[in-house]
């Protein structure tokens, strides 16, 4: 059979929406066992690395996975908890939080459901879970407010190539990014604001974003672009001026040259120009997860203090905060509009049921 299809399929049946809310993905145990065949999956996709593949193959499974994978399970190590990978709890949190304010306000009709786009809780397996609960009408969020073509873009391939396998397609809304939306601007610059308030500002708020090889920017990609936005949006929210912040890209992998300038590097010479305490956050990530918590809570940290910083404070990501449930959820409606609208509040419907009759 060419195409898969619901052939029990109960004609008449309500149809459902869903939102599928999605990130990059993460091992599914900190080891180098787990990580190898997670790091081969991520390491494979062509949006990540665009190398040719022949060159590539050798090079992922000559090289990189007989060395990466024990490297990073050792830092996974340093990040992991009770409940597993930050990144993976963290987005189940999103989802339930986010899950929570859509049931009182829209009802049942709408599911909510988290995946990762590499590793678990895989994309295919929850767009089964959705299409077979009755899903006719997707909503797609991937957790990333800059589009990048290695993650957005390959968030996008994943439903697609799961879908051209499918009989029976649902309409389809696929959030692309969401860098300037004033919501989510706002949530970061609380996020600040709220640091302030137990911490005195810093010599410097360093802005660092997940990097990607500069040859994507220059072929068009507008994530570097969009990161900027979002950092000059944020400060003029905090009323900062241009000598108080910076922005960096972090998370260089392999020799090729990334966008600059690099997180480390700066990080490393900051305290040479007379800065000794800084203040850094993410905003490019949804969630903590290794590339936050253990890159820039505690390697970077160990730069800037051994080149002479004096006080160096991470500023969280907005995680499953209140404020970011919220922005994340406004988003979400704006795309539900028009598919289905908010229920009634029953207690309402009965009043007004009452008042009619009598
Ligand atoms: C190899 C090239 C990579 C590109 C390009 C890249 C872009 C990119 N990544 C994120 C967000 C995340 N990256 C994470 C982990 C991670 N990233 C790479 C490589 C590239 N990323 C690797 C090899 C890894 C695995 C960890 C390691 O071995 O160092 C994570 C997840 C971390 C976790 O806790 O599981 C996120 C999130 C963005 C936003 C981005 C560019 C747009
Ligand atoms: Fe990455
Ligand atoms: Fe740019």
């Amino acid at each position: 059979m060419k195409y898969q299809g619901f052939p029990d399929f109960d004609h008449g049946s309500a149809p459902r929406v869903g939102v599928l809310m999605t990130n990059l993905g993460t091992p599914d145990a900190p080891t180098k066992e787990a990580l190898k065949p997670y790091l081969k999956q991520f390491l494979s996709d062509p949006r990540v690395v665009e190398v040719p593949r022949l060159i590539w193959w050798l090079i992922l499974n000559g090289i990189i996975l007989n060395t990466r994978p024990k490297r990073s399970a050792e830092g996974y190590q340093e990040v992991w908890t009770d409940r597993g990978s930050p990144l993976l709890y963290h987005l189940q949190d999103q989802v339930a939080g986010v899950e929570k304010r859509i049931a009182d306000r829209w009802g049942d009709p709408v599911m909510v459901r988290g995946a990762m786009r590499y590793g678990n809780p895989s994309i295919p397996s929850v767009l089964q879970e959705m299409f077979s609960a009755g899903v006719q009408r997707l909503v797609v969020l991937p957790l990333y407010p800059h589009y990048g073509g290695p993650t957005t873009g390959s968030t996008f391939d994943a439903l697609a190539e799961d879908m051209q396998q499918r009989r029976w397609l649902p309409d389809l809304r696929f959030i692309s990014c969401y860098h300037d939306d004033p919501g989510y601007i706002e949530a970061v610059a609380a996020s600040v604001r709220d640091h302030w308030q137990h911490h005195p500002k810093a010599d410097k708020l360093v802005f660092s974003y997940h990097g990607m090889p500069l040859r994507y920017l220059n072929e068009g990609d507008p994530y570097h672009c969009q990161c900027h936005k979002t950092t000059r949006l944020v400060a003029e929210a905090l009323g900062l001026a241009s000598e108080e912040y910076v922005t960096t890209f972090q998370s260089r992998f392999g020799r090729e040259e990334w966008l600059k300038p690099y997180t480390d590097m700066t990080l490393k010479e900051l305290p040479a120009q007379g800065v000794k305490s800084l203040q850094i956050l993410c905003p490019g990530f949804s969630a903590d997860c290794l590339e936050t918590i253990e890159e820039i809570g505690m390697e970077n940290r160990d730069y800037f203090m051994e080149s002479g910083g004096e006080r160096y404070e991470y500023i969280p990501c907005l995680n499953a905060e209140a404020q970011h449930l919220d922005v994340l959820t406004n988003m979400i409606e704006r795309e539900l509009l028009g598919w289905t609208s908010p229920r009634y509040d029953p207690a309402q419907t009965a009043a007004l049921a009452d008042a009619l009759r009598s």
